[in-house]
């Protein structure tokens, strides 16, 4: 049986609510149409549920079902960005990757070359982890994809530079040290944005310079506040395509509890939705939200914060100049 879908500018977007109760049905990211279903795409949705690259809880390999069911609720039109996502833009639910549980290394080509074809189809890609070890094989689908080293806005807890756990040099804590050795990632423009928490050793925040990364710390929140964070970014990025990975755990416990390496002192949800709306003047060209874990979510707090988060990447993306392509010179 297919869906009444609210249509607009010959854009599929959801199955409309007021019709079918957003409770019913299939749960694709927003009950947005599957990517089977529509003929162009500006951007695929995809799901990564991968979680062998944990250092302590597991479990967000179900990230990406239980994100999706936490979108059910969410409605066509962002009032606080003036503009109704999906009528600009066809975005479409592209399913999950199959990965490999018990091979990282075998996990990891596969999100690469699953993100290089879904990136064929569709100029933008978000994607729903899954583990933080993800961001590497997407980082290297969007470098190809645009023809060189790319622009990083980092959110986390964690800085995910350190070299290895245990001898494993493929793991969540560090995907973004990998890219950076793999020229993946645009020193001059990146950055991490809500690091806190007790580090290793004082020489993390050194070598983590060195590979080209800014810091905005937790605590600098007090003082500058999420529009003082946006000028910072801006400052930053300025024109580049940039990439956005957020791992939900950049925001505080309280309202990301469902998390695999809690840190007490985050992000408020609001903060960071406030900060993702100031991505619309920036050139976006793909996102994660990663680590959710919902066996530690409680009435789908985290799942709701990771759902609304995404609502505002994808109101940025189609806010944003749509001018995906070589990076500058
Ligand atoms: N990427 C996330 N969420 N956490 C990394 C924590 C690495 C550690 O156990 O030190
Ligand atoms: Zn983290
Ligand atoms: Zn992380």
């Amino acid at each position: 049986m297919s869906d009444p879908r609210i249509t607009e500018n010959g854009r599929i977007g959801q199955v409309d609510a007021t019709v079918v109760p957003r409770f019913a049905g299939p749960a694709t990211f927003a009950r947005l149409p599957r990517a089977d279903d529509v003929s162009d795409l500006d951007v695929a949705i995809i799901g990564v549920p991968f979680d062998a690259g944990v250092s302590y809880r597991p479990g967000a390999r179900f990230g990406p079902g239980h994100v999706r069911e936490s979108s059910r609720l969410l409605r066509p039109y962002n009032p606080a960005a003036g503009v109704s996502p999906f009528a600009e833009l066809q975005v479409a639910d592209a399913g999950d990757l199959a990965v490999n549980p018990f091979d990282i290394g075998a996990a990891i080509e596969r999100i690469h070359h699953g993100a290089r074809s879904v990136l064929e189809r569709a100029p933008r890609l978000v994607t729903i982890g899954g583990d933080h070890t993800i961001a590497l094989p997407l980082l290297r689908a969007m470098a190809e994809r645009h023809g060189g080293p790319i622009a990083v806005v980092h959110f986390d807890a964690h800085l995910d530079t350190w070299d290895s756990y245990f001898g494993a040099d493929y793991v969540h804590g560090t995907p973004f040290r990998r890219a950076a050795e793999e020229g993946l990632i645009d020193g001059t423009g990146s950055m991490h944005v809500g690091i806190r928490g007790p580090l290793y050793a004082a020489t993390d925040l050194t070598d983590d310079a060195a590979l080209g990364f800014q810091v905005v710390h937790s605590h600098e929140m007090d003082d500058i506040g999420a529009r003082g964070v946006v000028e910072r970014i801006h400052r930053r990025v300025e024109d580049r395509p940039v990439y956005v990975s957020l791992d939900i755990d950049v925001l505080d416990p309280a309202f990301a509890p469902g998390t695999g390496t809690p840190e007490a002192g985050g992000l408020s949800s609001r903060e960071l939705l406030t900060i993702l709306r100031g991505f619309a003047s920036l050139n976006l060209v793909g996102a994660d939200v990663v680590e959710v874990s919902p066996a530690y979510d409680h009435a789908e707090i985290t799942g709701i914060a990771a759902a609304h988060a995404l609502y505002e990447l994808l109101s940025a993306m189609a806010l944003s100049r749509p001018r995906p392509g070589p990076r500058r010179s």
